[in-house]
């Protein structure tokens, strides 16, 4: 039980932006998906929630990605829509909505074609809300927002979707501290309510402390994947994003802080060549 992919690619216009990604995701885990920029976290969101075709440029996609065993490729939209929620990076919509109606939308893939809301549909969108800490601004036009705000209520509308597969692409963007420790705490209580959530982060320490999986990318393949522990050692990290990693204990908790420095530091400039 778990997601998989096999041989998964993507091709946009002439430049291979995925190659022959093999993953497993184990049902119930969070899994971070990290690596450096471009390294093609985003596309294999969109690869897993169905939606690589959609990227701009001419795409092609390839590849096995199974739910459970089933094909999600081959699935209708709205099959899919009811297991896989998908936040996307910096999420925009241009439709003037409120904040409890841009969570509601959540629960589109549970109801009947043209079906207004339902009592559970907006006790799921309240539970949501509730869960994010947003619900003072529940009737507040989205637009209206900070950045932070706004990605709290992209996190609310997937959770409000009660998806079997979360996939969130930098979900602490804009978040401060408290904030982003609190959103990856709700991915977690997601996932012990049984929830699998595959998530793209940049921060290593917010990895090492709520991912119970890591897969790494590197141009574009895996380049590491399994345990965080085993994963987030800096054998992987520094060869990866060319840093010099060490491993520091925490009071308190059995995961480790990451702390970093650039591996090969520029050398400063000759006495004089400053101006002086
Ligand atoms: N439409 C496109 N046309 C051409 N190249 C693209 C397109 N979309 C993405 N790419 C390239 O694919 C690569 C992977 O991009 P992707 O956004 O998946 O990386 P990422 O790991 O999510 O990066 P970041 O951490 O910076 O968000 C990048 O080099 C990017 O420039």
């Amino acid at each position: 039980m778990s997601l998989e992919v096999r041989g998964g690619g993507v091709r946009i216009g002439d430049t291979v932006v995925l190659d022959g990604i093999d993953l497993t995701v184990p049902a119930g885990t969070v899994t971070g998906l990290l690596g450096p920029n471009g390294s093609g976290k985003s596309t294999l969101l969109r690869l897993v929630a169905g939606v690589g075709g959609a990227l701009p440029g001419r795409v092609t996609t390839t590849g096995d990605v199974r739910w459970h065993g089933a094909d999600l490729l081959a699935m209708r939209p709205r099959d899919r829509a009811r297991r896989v929620a998908l936040v996307e990076q910096d999420a925009r919509t241009e439709v003037e909505l409120s904040v409890r109606d841009a969570v509601l939308l959540g629960r589109i893939p549970h109801r009947s074609r043209w079906a207004a809301d339902s009592d559970a549909d907006r006790t799921a969108a309240q539970a949501a809300l509730d869960a994010v800490g947003l619900t003072g601004l529940a009737d507040r036009p989205l637009a209206s927002l900070s950045g932070g705000e706004r990605q709290r209520v992209h996190l609310a509308r997937a959770l409000a979707q009660r998806p079997e597969l979360l996939l969130l692409d930098e979900p602490t963007n804009h978040l401060d501290i408290q904030a982003q420790l609190a959103a990856l705490h709700l991915v977690r209580a997601a996932t012990s309510g049984g929830t699998t959530a595959l998530v793209a982060l940049h921060d290593l320490n917010l990895a090492a402390a709520y991912c119970d999986h890591a897969v790494v990318l590197a141009g574009g393949a895996v380049v590491a994947a399994g345990p965080v522990a085993d994963v987030l050692v800096p054998a992987v990290v520094d060869a990866v994003y060319g840093v010099s990693t060490t491993l520091l204990p925490q009071p308190g908790t059995d995961r480790p802080v990451l702390a970093f420095r650039a591996a090969a530091p520029p050398d400063l400039p000759a006495v004089g060549a400053w101006g002086g």
